[in-house]
């Protein structure tokens, strides 16, 4: 895929799709300690920079054992999702990563392929909601507003943009559910 392609992608002014590991190598500077935002139970969140906007990447942990078949369909969820109050969806990467290291004993290399999955979204600014609110208002009926089930709602994965609109993050766990009847 081209690059201005990948940019178009990462703007959001294409549909989300399938992005090169080296555009989001590139745009988090090989994943630098200096671009991390955060670190969650499933992975760790990268700001990405792309031309002048930012993008949040986030690396899945390796040692999430992720069905494939589960995780495609996941971001197939997460592809048709777009709403004002919901964290856009920009892209994917899926791709083997090759490793080896040196048994001390035999002196030997012994070679594994690590599945290293990367997920995109838009860059919101002002953190979550959690950091801003006492437990009172925790348990909105998020599910019946947008016809999701999001199984992980809760404060801290409601993201606040620069004018303080909030939208839910973090899909891993949620599905469509079809049109909602009251
Ligand atoms: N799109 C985003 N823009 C800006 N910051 C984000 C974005 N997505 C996540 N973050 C931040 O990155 C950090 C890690 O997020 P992540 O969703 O992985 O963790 P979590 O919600 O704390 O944990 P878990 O995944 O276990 O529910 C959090 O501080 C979160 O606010």
């Amino acid at each position: 895929m081209e690059q201005n392609i990948s940019e178009l992608v990462l703007a959001g002014s294409m549909k989300p799709t399938n992005l090169p590991s080296e555009i989001l190598e590139k745009i988090t500077d090989k994943f630098l300690t200096d671009r991390l935002i955060g670190e969650g139970g499933f992975g760790t969140v990268y700001k990405g920079v792309c031309r002048n906007w930012n993008v949040a990447v986030k690396r899945i942990k390796s040692s999430m054992k992720i069905d494939q078949k589960i995780f495609l369909r996941e971001v197939d969820s997460l592809m048709e999702v777009n709403h004002p109050n919901v964290v856009q969806f920009l892209g994917f990467c899926s791709h083997t990563v090759e490793t080896q290291m040196k048994n001390p004993e035999s002196k030997r290399y012994i070679f594994s392929q690590i599945r290293e999955r990367l997920v995109c979204f838009e860059y919101i600014t002002n953190g979550s909601l959690d950091t801003k609110i006492t437990d009172e208002f925790r348990g909105l009926d998020w599910d019946k507003r947008y016809q999701i089930i999001q199984m992980d709602v809760k404060p801290a994965n409601i993201l606040l943009d620069n004018k303080m609109m909030p939208k839910i993050t973090d899909f891993g766990l949620s599905r469509p559910t079809g049109i909602h009847k009251p």
